[in-house]
C-alpha cells in the first residue's frame, strides 16, 4: 500500500481534529516565522550596534529580539502541546475502533491467529500509524514551512549566494530515497519479529503447567531466543540506518556553510555584504538544513509505519461473518423454543461441511441433550444459535423469530452460553459472576452463586466474594470454574440455556456437584445441552444424536440402551462406548415413540 492510500484509511481518525490539526499548524508556523525574524533582529544588531559600538542603537533591536523570541517559545509550547493531544487522541480512537472491531470477528479468526501478534498490533503497530498519521503530519507542515521561510529570508538576503548553497540540496533527497527502500524492508521484518515475540512469552506462560511438566523450558526459551535474535538484528540494522543519515547531512550542511563564509569573505571585502548580513545569511542556510535533515526522517518514519500500517489494515479489512442487520426484539418471556430448519453450514475456508441438512425442535421449557460422535457439528449447532456465524443453507428460529431478523445483541441476551471452557477473568469472584450482568447488585450476584452450590467455597476464600483470582482462575479448581460459570449463566437470566460439555474432565464427585444446580437452571428454561457424557442423558427430556452434520436418532432418555451403550470410565461414570464403530446402529430402544433409525450408527464418543 502507498503512504497515500494508508493515509487515506485512516483519516477518518483524524477528521475530527482537523481545526486542532490547523491550530497547531498555525503555531508552529508562527514558531518558525518568530525564529526568522529573530535572526533578522541578529542581523540589525550586529550591524548597527556591534558593529559601530552604539549603546543606543541596541535597546530598540534588542526589545524587538526578546519579544519575538517570547512570542516564539508561546507558540512552540502552545502547539507542541496541542499536537501531543491530537496524536495521543487518535492512538485513543484507532486502538478503540480497532478493538471493537477485533470483538465482531467470528471464531475462526481467532484460532488462526497467533493472540500474541494481535497483542502487538494493539500497542506498537497502533504507536507507529500514529506518527504516519498524526505527528507525521504536523512535523511535515512545520518542516516545510521552516525550510521555505529560511530560504526565502536567504534568498531576499542574497540570492545568488543562496542558489550557490542551494545547490547541494538534491544530494539530501537522494540520500533519503536510499535510505527510505532499506529502512522499509528492516521495519517490516521488525514489526513481524516483535509479534512473534509477543505471540512466544504468550504461549508459553499460558501453558507454563505443561512446559514445566514435559520439562521443556529449554525449547520455549530458544524460541523465544530465535525470534529475540531476529528482532535484535532488525532493530540493529534500523538503528545503523537512522544513525547513519544525521551525520551525512552534518557532512553536507558543513560544506554548504565553509562555502558560504569563504565566498563571504570575499563578498565583504567588496563591500557587497554587511558582516551582520554574512553572518545571519549563514544561520538562515544552517537553520534551514535541520527541518530539511528532518523532512527525510520523517520520510524514513513515515516508510517505516507503512509496514505497521499494512499489518493494522489488514485486521480492519476482516469482515464480521454476520451482518448484524435485524431490529426485530422478542417479547420477555422464560420459555422459548428453537428450530433448526434443514441447516447446513460450512466454516469459511474448510472444504467439508460441518452440518447437513440439519433438522431439530427443541420445545419451550424443555431440556433437549445433543450427543454423538467428535466432529459430528455438536459444537457447531451452539456457535450458529449464538449467530457467530449464519448458517449456509436452511434457517434457524428462535421462538418462531427467524436469528437473521433478530439484532444480534438482542438475540445474544436471550441465551446464556456456558462453554466448554470454564473461562476465569483478572478480577475479583463477584466481578467473575456478574460478567454477563455488570450492573447486578451484590445480592444477586450471591443468589446466583447460590444457585449454582458455589456459595460455600467462596465464602471459604481468603476475601470471599472479592478474592483476586487472577487471569486463569489457578486459586480454584476445575469443578468450582465450572459453577462460576453457571453462576454467570444464571445471573444472565436468559430464557435458552447452552451448555457445552459442562462436565467435560470433571470426577464424577465434581460432575454431581455441577449437575445440581444445572437440573435448577434447567427446570425454568429451554435447554440444550452439548455431552459426550451419557450419564447426563437422564437429566434431559429428549437426547438427541448428531453424526455427520444431521440428527441421526433421538428419543426420551428412558428408552436408552441399559448404560446407554456406555462402559464405565476410570472415575466411576459411565461414558459412550470406546470406538464402536459398527454400533448397533439404535441409540434408543423401539416403542411406541417414533424414533430414528439408521441402518449403522459408527458412534465413538470417547475423545
Ligand atoms: N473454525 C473451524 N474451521 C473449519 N472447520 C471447523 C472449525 N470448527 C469446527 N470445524 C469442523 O466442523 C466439524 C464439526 O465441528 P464441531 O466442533 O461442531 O464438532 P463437535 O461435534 O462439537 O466435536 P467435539 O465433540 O469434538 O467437540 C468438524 O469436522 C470440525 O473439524
Amino acid at each position: 500500500m502507498t503512504t497515500g492510500e494508508l493515509f487515506r484509511r485512516f483519516w477518518p481518525y483524524l477528521r475530527q481534529e482537523r481545526a486542532g490539526l490547523a491550530g497547531a499548524a498555525a503555531l508552529l508556523v508562527l514558531a518558525a516565522v518568530a525564529d526568522t525574524a529573530a535572526i533578522w533582529m541578529f542581523m540589525v544588531l550586529t550591524d548597527e550596534a556591534l558593529a559601530t559600538g552604539d549603546i543606543n542603537a541596541f535597546w530598540a533591536p534588542a526589545a524587538s529580539w526578546l519579544g519575538i523570541a517570547a512570542l516564539g517559545a508561546v507558540a512552540t509550547f502552545c502547539g507542541g502541546y496541542l499536537a501531543a493531544g491530537i496524536a495521543e487522541r487518535f492512538l485513543l480512537r484507532l486502538r478503540g475502533a480497532l478493538y471493537g472491531h477485533v470483538q465482531e470477528l467470528p471464531p475462526h479468526f481467532f484460532a488462526r491467529r497467533a493472540g500474541g501478534d494481535l497483542v502487538a498490533r494493539f500497542s506498537g503497530d497502533v504507536e507507529a500509524v500514529e506518527r504516519l498519521v498524526a505527528s507525521g503530519v504536523l512535523e511535515t507542515a512545520t518542516a516545510v514551512v521552516g525550510v521555505v521561510l529560511y530560504a526565502g529570508a536567504a534568498l531576499y538576503l542574497r540570492w545568488d549566494l543562496a542558489l550557490l548553497s542551494f545547490a547541494l540540496a538534491p544530494a539530501f533527497c537522494l540520500v533519503a530515497r536510499k535510505f527510505s527502500a532499506r529502512i522499509r524492508t528492516v521495519s517490516t521484518e521488525e514489526r513481524a519479529a516483535n509479534g512473534a515475540i509477543s505471540t512466544a512469552v504468550a504461549e508459553g506462560l499460558t501453558n507454563v503447567e505443561l512446559v514445566q511438566a514435559c520439562n521443556q523450558q529449554e525449547r520455549q526459551s530458544q524460541k523465544l531466543h530465535e525470534q529475540s535474535y531476529r528482532w535484535f538484528r532488525a532493530k540493529l540494522a534500523q538503528a545503523r540506518l537512522t544513525a547513519l543519515y544525521p551525520p551525512l547531512v552534518t557532512v553536507v550542511e558543513t560544506v554548504c556553510v565553509l562555502l558560504v563564509i569563504g565566498v563571504g569573505i570575499w563578498e565583504i571585502a567588496a563591500q557587497r555584504i554587511s558582516i551582520g548580513g554574512l553572518m545571519a545569511f549563514a544561520a538562515y542556510i544552517g537553520y534551514l538544513y535541520p527541518p530539511l535533515q528532518n523532512l527525510g526522517q520523517i520520510t524514513m518514519t513515515v516508510t517505516a509505519a507503512r509496514a505497521a500500517g499494512e499489518r493494522l489494515v489488514e485486521l480492519l479489512d476482516e469482515r464480521p461473518s454476520v451482518a448484524d442487520a435485524g431490529r426485530g426484539r422478542l417479547v420477555p418471556g422464560r420459555r422459548r423454543g428453537i428450530r433448526f430448519e434443514r441447516v447446513g453450514f460450512t466454516y469459511p475456508g474448510a472444504d467439508r461441511p460441518a452440518l447437513t441438512g440439519l433438522d431439530l425442535e427443541v420445545r419451550p421449557g424443555e431440556f433437549a441433550m445433543v450427543t454423538g460422535p467428535s466432529g459430528a457439528g455438536k459444537s457447531t449447532l451452539a456457535k450458529l444459535l449464538l449467530r457467530f456465524y449464519d448458517p449456509t443453507s436452511g434457517r434457524i428460529t428462535l421462538d418462531g423469530a427467524d436469528l437473521s431478523d433478530l439484532s444480534v445483541r438482542a438475540l445474544r441476551d436471550e441465551i446464556a452460553l456456558v462453554p466448554q471452557e470454564a473461562a476465569v477473568f483478572h478480577g475479583t469472584v463477584a466481578d467473575n459472576i456478574a460478567f454477563g450482568a455488570p450492573s447486578a447488585t451484590r445480592a444477586e450476584v450471591v443468589a446466583a452463586a447460590r444457585e449454582a452450590d458455589a456459595d460455600e467455597f467462596v465464602h471459604a476464600l481468603p476475601d470471599g466474594y472479592d478474592t483476586e483470582l487472577g487471569e486463569r482462575g489457578a486459586l480454584l479448581s476445575g469443578g468450582q470454574r465450572r459453577r462460576i460459570t453457571l453462576a454467570r449463566a444464571i445471573l444472565r437470566g436468559a430464557s435458552v440455556l447452552v451448555l457445552d460439555e459442562p462436565t467435560n474432565g470433571l470426577d464424577a464427585a465434581s460432575a454431581q456437584r455441577v449437575l445440581e444446580p444445572l437440573r435448577r437452571l434447567a427446570r425454568t428454561r429451554t435447554t440444550l445441552l452439548i455431552s459426550h457424557d451419557l450419564d447426563l442423558a437422564a437429566e434431559a427430556d429428549r437426547v438427541v444424536v448428531v453424526d455427520g452434520g444431521r440428527v441421526v436418532d433421538q428419543g426420551p432418555p428412558a428408552h436408552l440402551p441399559p448404560g446407554g451403550g456406555a462402559d464405565a470410565d476410570p472415575q466411576g461414570r459411565s461414558v459412550a462406548s470406546p470406538p464402536t464403530r459398527h454400533f448397533s446402529g439404535q441409540l434408543f430402544a423401539p416403542d411406541d415413540t417414533p424414533t430414528v433409525r439408521l441402518p449403522a450408527l459408527p458412534l465413538s464418543f470417547r475423545r
